[in-house]
């Protein structure tokens, strides 16, 4: 079953929200008490998911705020090189930083990142700062939760959901709830619902949909019983290293499995799967195929040390699923 969209726009796919820096250890298996060394990459799940795309061939564009200054200027001199249109990345002009993601790799199950993100810049993108001219070029907006968590990248978000709707661009909402950018799982479900509702696609963990539902344990029956009374048509629901599913609005299931592989750390896996996953749908690939793309993108990125540098170029994974049959 294919997903349309529409063909007359110049951009694939423009992100919304936070590019930054992860600082991923060099040492594995050890905690983040014992670890000295760490090596630095471009960070943030949206800019991960815009390199990913942007890697396997897709038209990218990003729309975010950056410190100005030397982690700043990095950021945005490896996006741009990687593919991505940087033109509407704004210079913060008040001092406020770049957010950094250490992350510790205990065992390969047991990873966990400690985040600076206290005056981050990337939540002050005002709304002002969103260009309808730009983002209506796009066929899809890609949102990231994390930046509904604070005013004004908050209503800077709320605007250019309201902007793509206006003009037939896709809201694709990758939920990627991070616990510490928010005051309360209360706060995050009333954000998260307001914008699921506007949604066109959304990806999330079984996980993600408890914190937006604010429920313990929801089914995705449930999930995407209630999203399909809004504007949603397709749902995407991971459950980890269990495989992931997606549900579209005319009834069908789709299932996909993850891919086994000799796994090195655990994050990256979201953001490389989300931009496989849309860059197959894009393609016209069918939202099986979709799926297959994702779960293998995830496999090859769980493998290595990165989530920005170690996103697959499309034979990769075409190979990984030739290989699975
Ligand atoms: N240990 C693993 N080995 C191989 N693939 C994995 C592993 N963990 C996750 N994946 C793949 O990555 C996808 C996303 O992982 P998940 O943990 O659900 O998301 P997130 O990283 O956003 O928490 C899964 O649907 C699966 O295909
Ligand atoms: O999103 C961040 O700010 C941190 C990421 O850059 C980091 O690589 C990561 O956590 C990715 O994990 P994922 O969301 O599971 O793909």
């Amino acid at each position: 079953m294919n997903y349309t969209f529409n063909i007359d726009k110049e951009f694939d796919l423009i992100a919304i929200g936070r590019a930054c820096i992860d600082l991923n250890a060099n040492e594995y298996n050890r905690p983040m008490e014992e670890t000295m060394t760490f090596t630095k990459y471009v960070g943030g799940s949206p800019a991960n998911v815009a390199i990913g795309s942007a890697k396997l061939g897709l038209k990218v564009g990003f729309i975010g705020k950056l410190a100005d200054d030397q982690h700043g200027r990095f950021i945005e001199r490896y996006m741009r090189e990687a593919g991505v249109d940087t033109s509407n990345m704004v210079i913060d002009q008040e001092g406020h930083k770049t957010g950094l993601a250490f992350t510790e790799i205990k065992s390969p199950e047991e990873c966990s990142i400690l985040m600076y993100r206290d005056n981050v810049a990337d939540l002050h993108l005002a709304p002002s700062e969103v260009d309808e001219e730009y983002l209506k070029k796009s066929k899809i907006l890609l949102v990231s939760g994390t930046a509904l968590a604070k005013s004004p990248s908050r209503e800077a978000v709320l605007k250019a959901v309201s902007l793509a709707k206006r003009n037939d661009v896709k809201v694709v909402f990758e939920l990627d709830y991070r616990p510490y950018t928010w005051n309360s799982i209360e706060e995050t479900s009333v954000y998260y619902s307001l914008v699921a509702e506007q949604s066109d696609i959304l990806i999330g963990t079984r996980d993600e949909y408890d914190v937006m539902e604010n429920t313990e344990k929801g089914t995705n029956e449930e999930t995407v019983g209630n999203l399909f009374k809004h504007s949603s048509d397709l749902v995407v629901i991971k459950h980890g290293v269990e495989g992931s599913y997606a549900y579209a609005k005319s009834g069908k299931v789709f299932k996909a499995k993850s891919y086994k592989t000799k796994v090195l750390k655990t994050f990256g896996a979201g953001d490389s799967y989300a931009s496989a996953f849309l860059y197959a749908l894009v393609r016209g690939k069918g939202i099986e195929s979709a799926l297959k793309f994702g779960s293998a993108s995830a496999s090859i990125v769980v493998s290595k040390h990165s989530s920005s540098e170690a996103m697959p170029v499309a034979e990769e994974i075409e190979g990984l699923i030739a290989e699975r049959v």
